[in-house]
């Protein structure tokens, strides 16, 4: 099992502690995981060990049966689409949305002197359609808004194809319009035949889109609940894993969570 990600006893050590501890995780094809966990817990890094774009400090990381190192770190990113606000930074405010999205397919965030074809071209033409932000294609980077750009982040993202998709707080910064579209874009995309395995981190158990498997509770670095969704994302684990007293509801398919009042 864990033919897309597994993890084996993964830790890294940073400024003298274990900002992911003893990590034991698998990931199977087709299964569309949300990370959750208190500011610090160490989703981050999760995510950055999944995109082989961190090396565990001890323990094993295996990418589509891969077993991950520094040298054939490189090799496996074409197969990963990553997209996060560190991501987004990078790329310039001048750069054209149609390049943003087909720059993708190299991994690199300018155009430069990477040829493209015109498969390359329509690819990239579809995806920013399917995500509602084609009619942006000739805009520069700069000038979109923060919801638009989440957007675009995801279409490069499912440019090179990728078997793994993973969104580091892809809806955070958005107003309720923003994030209601970019979750319904995600809910389609999730139920697509050949839609590549998900792992997305989120503050917040609203912006899990509908038709999502399985959850992670992150806490202290560790994995303290890890399943399908529904048994993990109780009142009782969340509650343990924010250290409140919380309600939490399911309605068509989506979560909500509040404090309990007395
Ligand atoms: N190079 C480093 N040296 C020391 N500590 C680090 C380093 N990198 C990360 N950390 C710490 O590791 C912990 C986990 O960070 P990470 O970004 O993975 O958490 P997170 O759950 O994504 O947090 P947030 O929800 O706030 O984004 C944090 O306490 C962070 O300060």
């Amino acid at each position: 099992m864990g033919d897309v990600l597994q993890l084996k006893q993964v830790s890294v050590r940073r400024g003298g502690r274990n900002i992911v501890d003893h990590v034991d995780w698998s990931v199977d094809e087709g299964e569309r995981w949300v990370i959750l966990g208190p500011n610090g817990a160490g989703k981050t890094s999760l995510i950055q060990l999944a995109a082989a774009r961190l090396f565990p400090t001890s323990g094993g990381v295996e990418i589509l049966g891969t077993p991950v190192g520094r040298a054939n770190a490189p090799e496996l990113h074409p197969l990963i689409g990553l997209t996060s606000s560190a991501l987004d930074a990078r790329i310039p405010g001048s750069e054209r949305i149609h390049d943003v999205v087909r720059t993708g397919a190299y991994g690199v965030t300018t155009h430069w002197r990477e040829s493209y074809d015109e498969e390359d071209d329509r690819r990239a033409r579809g995806l920013l359609a399917s995500l509602g932000v084609g009619h942006l294609a000739d805009r520069t980077f700069a000038s979109l808004s923060s919801g638009e750009r989440k957007r675009v982040g995801v279409a490069r993202a499912l440019m090179p194809d990728p078997e793994l998709l993973l969104l580091d707080e892809p809806a955070s910064g958005l107003d309720l319009g923003g994030r209601e579209e970019l979750l319904d874009s995600l809910t389609t995309l999730a139920h697509e035949v050949y839609a590549p395995s998900m792992i997305l981190v989120t503050h917040h158990v609203e912006e899990i889109p509908a038709g999502f498997t399985h959850a992670m509770l992150m806490k202290d670095g560790t994995a303290l609940h890890a399943g399908p969704i529904d048994d993990v994302m109780t009142s009782e684990r969340l509650g343990q894993c924010f250290g409140l007293v919380l309600d939490i509801e399911k309605s068509g398919g989506r979560f909500a969570a509040r404090a309990r009042t007395a």
